[in-house]
C-alpha cells in the first residue's frame, strides 16, 4: 500500500464494532452543540422482508429514545412488493423515488434513489443504510456519525466490516463483497491507489455532509458507491474521508449473474472517471441451455444525475430551508 494510503488507513479508521465502542451521550451533545439535523436514508427495492425490522429499530432507538436522528426516510425504488407499506407501518417516512423532483423524470437504480433522497430530506448530515441488512446493526448509525460530529475536517465516512455470505439461507463466515474483491478493489488500487485504505469501497453503509454530497454527481445504478468515493476524493481530498470499523455486515445476497451486471455497472463508472474513451456499456453474459450457451446482454453504461446543487427546484427549497 502506498504510504499516503497506509497513513490514511492507520489514522482515519476508527472502531465502532458495537455500542460499547461509542460514547452516544457525547455524540448527542456534539450534535446539539453543532446545531445538526440528521437524516437516515434507506434506499429500498423489494425489501418488504427486511425493511420493517430495520426501520422500526432505527426509529425506536435513534429518533424516539435517543434523538440522534431527526428523520428516517425509506426511498421506495420502484418496488413491486409491500416495501412502502411495511416501512410506513414501522414508523419510517416513505417516498417513492419517482415522486421526487417529478419534473426531472425517474430512472431505475439505487443511485437514482439516493440522489432523489437529497431532495426529500432536511438533514445537514445524511446516513445511508441498505434496507436488506440482517442482524444487530444498532451501532451503525452512531458509528457512521461519530467522525462527522467530532471532526469538522471529515466530510464523508464509509463503514467497513467483514462480509459473511448468505447462500440458500445458510451463512458462511466470509466470501461476501464479491464485486468489491473481484472488481472494485483491483480497479481502484490500479487507478486511485490513494484509496487503497478503504476496506469496503462499495459498502452500502456510509454518511456525509449535505454540503459535500450535493456537489457531486450520482451514478444512477450500482456504480453509485464507487462514483461517490472517487468524486468525493476529488472534492474533499483524502483528508476529508474517513472509515469506521462496524464489525460484521450481513445482508441478503444476490446471485452471481446479478452481481456480474453490478460489476459491469461498477466498471463503467470507474472507466468514465478514469478518462477512458467512451466504452460500449453492453455486458453479455451466458446461460447454459439444453441446446448450448444462450447469450444475455444487459446495458451497463453509466447513467448519472448531476450534482443536486445544479437543480433549481432543489436550490429554491434549500433557500427556503435556511
Ligand atoms: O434499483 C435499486 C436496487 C437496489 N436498491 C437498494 O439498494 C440496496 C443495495 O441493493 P442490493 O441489496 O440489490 O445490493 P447488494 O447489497 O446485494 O450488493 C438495497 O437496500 C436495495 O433495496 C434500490 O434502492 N434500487
Ligand atoms: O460489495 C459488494 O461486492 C457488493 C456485493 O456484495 P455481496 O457479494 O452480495 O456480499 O455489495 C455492495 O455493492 C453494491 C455496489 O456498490 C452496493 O450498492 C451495495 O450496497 C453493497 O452491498
Amino acid at each position: 500500500m502506498r504510504p499516503d494510503a497506509r497513513a490514511w488507513f492507520s489514522g482515519r479508521t476508527t472502531p465502532a464494532r458495537s455500542l460499547a465502542d461509542l460514547h452516544v451521550a457525547a455524540l448527542l451533545r456534539a450534535k446539539r452543540r453543532g446545531g445538526h439535523r440528521v437524516s437516515v436514508v434507506l434506499p429500498a427495492r423489494d425489501e418488504e422482508a427486511t425493511v420493517g425490522r430495520l426501520a422500526r429499530e432505527l426509529v425506536d432507538r435513534w429518533v424516539r429514545r435517543v434523538p440522534l436522528v431527526d428523520e428516517v426516510l425509506v426511498v421506495d425504488s420502484d418496488s413491486g412488493d409491500r416495501t412502502a407499506e411495511v416501512a410506513r407501518a414501522a414508523g419510517a417516512d416513505v417516498v417513492a423515488a419517482a415522486d421526487v423532483l417529478p419534473a426531472h423524470g425517474t430512472r431505475p437504480g439505487k443511485g437514482e434513489a439516493l440522489w432523489k433522497s437529497l431532495a426529500a430530506t432536511t438533514g445537514d448530515l445524511l446516513v445511508f443504510l441498505d434496507a436488506d441488512l440482517l442482524g444487530d446493526v444498532r451501532h451503525y448509525v452512531p458509528g457512521l456519525l461519530a467522525p462527522l460530529l467530532t471532526d469538522p475536517q471529515v466530510g464523508y465516512v464509509k463503514g467497513c466490516y467483514t462480509r459473511p455470505l448468505e447462500v440458500d439461507g445458510r451463512s458462511v463466515p466470509a466470501g461476501g463483497g464479491r464485486v468489491t474483491e473481484l472488481t472494485a478493489r483491483p480497479l481502484l488500487n490500479a487507478l486511485w491507489p490513494e484509496l487503497a485504505g478503504f476496506v469496503q469501497p462499495l459498502g452500502g453503509e456510509y454518511a456525509g455532509r449535505r454540503e459535500a454530497l450535493e456537489q457531486v454527481p450520482f451514478v444512477s445504478g450500482y456504480g453509485v458507491e464507487v462514483g461517490l468515493l472517487v468524486d468525493l476524493l476529488g472534492l474533499l481530498g483524502l483528508g476529508g474521508l474517513a472509515q469506521v470499523d462496524l464489525g460484521v455486515r450481513r445482508h441478503t445476497s444476490q446471485d452471481q449473474e446479478a452481481l456480474g451486471r453490478m460489476a459491469g455497472q461498477v466498471v463503467s463508472a470507474v472507466l468514465a472517471r478514469s478518462g477512458s474513451a467512451d466504452v460500449g456499456g453492453l455486458l453479455t453474459q451466458y446461460r447454459a441451455g439444453d441446446g448450448g450457451f444462450v447469450p444475455v446482454s444487459t446495458l451497463v453504461a453509466v447513467d448519472e444525475r448531476p450534482p443536486m446543487v445544479t437543480v433549481p427546484e432543489y436550490r429554491a427549497s434549500r433557500a427556503g430551508a435556511v
